[in-house]
C-alpha cells in the first residue's frame, strides 16, 4: 500500500528503471510492494534422507523455484534456532557502540575483500534521494572453524571489534551449522541442475562463505527516496537469509512487481545469486531485491553468502547450454568475478 510521510512524497506507482550494480539496467512497472503467494516454502527435510528419491524431490521443487522467481523459503533445515538469537543478540550489542569503536573495523581497511564495518547511511545503491538507511558487519569463512577444512591453518581475513568478548564466537557458532547446510544443499542444487549429487563437491571443499549482520532502522522516508538496501542482486552462487519478524525484505518478480517477503518462523529464505545465474546460463534467476523497514521497529537481519572456491571457473553447467542455446558469460575464476563485484561495491560505497 502506498504510505505519505511528512518528510516526503508518496511512493511512485509508475514505471521506474534503475541500474544495478552487475551492470544490468532494469525496468519495473511500481516501486509499490504487493502481498503475494510466489515465493514457495519448501520442506527440505528430504536432504537428509538416505533414499535418493527423498533427495531428488527436495531438489526438483528448488529447480522449479530457482527458474521460476529465484527465491524460496526453506523449513525443516535442522538448524537449531538458538544459534541465530545468539547471533541478533551480538549484531544489538555490536551496533550499539558508538560509531569511533565500529569504526575501528571499517571496512575500507581491508581492500578487495568485503568484511568489516559498513557505516549506515554511507551509500545508496540505486542513487535514491537518501543514503540507504542500515549499517552491517561482514565476516568471511575461516577454516579453523570448517569441521571439513582441508588445512585448518589457512588464515581468515576477516577482521574484529577489540573489547567485544563472545563476539566472534557467537557469529561462528551461526556460522558454522549454515556452512554444512549450504554444503548439502549445494549436492541438492546438483540435482535441481540435472547433475550427478557431487558434481560441485570440488568447489566447496574451501568456498566462499562470508556473511553478515544487517541493523535497519524504521524508515520514515518513502521508498521512492529511500530504501533500508537498494535494489540489487548478490555476488555469489545463493544467500541463506535469517531475518527477524520485523519484515521488509522484498523481491522484484519476473512480471516487474515488488513482492514482500514476509517473514515465516524457523524459516531461512534461499535467494539465487550472480555466479549461479551466469553458471546456468540464466536458467537459475538472480534475483533483484530490496530492503525498506516501515515496521515502526529495528529490523536485523543475518545473510549468509555462499560461493565457490576463488581457485576454480565459473565455467557453464553442461545442462544449461547447447548449441541452440549457447554460453552467454565470459568464463572467470569465481575469485575473479568476487573481487570484482565486491570492489564495485565498496567504491559505490565511497
Ligand atoms: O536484510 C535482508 O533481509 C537482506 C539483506 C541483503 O539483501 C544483503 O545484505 O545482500
Ligand atoms: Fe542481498
Amino acid at each position: 500500500m502506498s504510505q505519505t510521510t511528512q518528510t516526503t512524497q508518496a511512493e511512485t506507482a509508475e514505471p521506474i528503471t534503475i541500474r544495478l550494480s552487475n551492470g544490468k539496467t532494469l525496468n519495473f512497472a511500481s516501486n509499490i510492494s504487493q502481498e503475494a503467494d510466489e515465493i514457495p516454502i519448501i520442506d527440505v527435510s528430504g536432504i537428509y534422507s538416505d533414499k535418493f528419491e527423498d533427495r531428488q524431490a527436495v531438489a526438483e521443487k528448488i529447480r522449479e523455484a530457482s527458474h521460476r522467481i529465484g527465491f524460496f523459503y526453506v523449513i525443516n533445515h535442522g538448524i537449531d534456532p538458538k544459534h541465530a538469537e545468539v547471533v541478533f543478540e551480538q549484531a544489538k550489542r555490536f551496533f550499539s557502540l558508538p560509531v569511533e569503536k565500529k569504526m575501528e573495523v571499517y571496512t575500507g581497511l581491508v581492500p578487495n575483500e568485503f568484511v568489516g564495518y559498513h557505516p549506515m547511511e554511507h551509500y545508496s545503491r540505486t542513487a535514491a534521494k537518501q543514503k540507504d538507511l542500515s549499517e552491517a558487519f561482514n565476516w568471511a569463512y575461516s577454516a579453523a572453524e570448517d569441521p571439513e577444512a582441508i588445512d585448518k591453518d589457512e588464515p581468515g581475513i576477516s577482521i574484529w571489534p577489540s573489547d567485544l568478548d563472545g563476539f566472534r564466537e557467537g557469529l561462528y557458532g551461526y556460522h558454522t551449522p549454515l556452512l554444512q547446510f549450504a554444503r548439502k544443499l549445494t549436492q541438492i542444487f546438483a540435482l535441481a541442475l540435472h547433475l550427478p549429487e557431487n558434481a560441485f563437491d570440488e568447489y566447496t571443499k574451501k568456498p566462499e562463505a562470508g556473511m553478515r549482520i544487517l541493523h535497519y532502522p524504521p524508515q520514515e522516508h518513502s521508498v521512492d527516496d529511500q530504501n533500508g538496501i537498494g535494489a540489487h542482486t548478490d555476488f555469489e552462487c545463493f544467500t541463506i537469509v535469517t531475518q527477524d519478524d520485523s519484515a521488509g525484505l522484498e523481491v522484484l518478480s519476473k512480471s516487474g512487481t515488488w513482492i514482500k517477503a514476509n517473514p515465516v518462523p524457523g524459516s531461512f529464505v534461499v535467494n539465487i545469486a550472480d555466479c549461479f545465474m551466469r553458471q546456468t546460463n540464466d536458467f537459475f534467476v538472480s534475483t533483484v531485491h530490496r530492503v525498506v523497514n516501515k515496521s515502526g521497529r529495528e529490523r536485523y537481519s543475518a545473510p549468509f553468502f555462499w560461493g565457490f572456491d576463488r581457485k576454480m571457473l565459473l565455467e557453464p553447467v553442461p545442462t544449461c547450454v547447447s548449441e541452440t542455446n549457447p554460453a552467454k558469460y565470459p568464463v572467470m575464476t569465481a575469485g575473479e568475478y568476487y573481487k570484482f563485484r565486491a570492489n564495485k561495491a565498496k567504491d559505490d560505497e565511497l
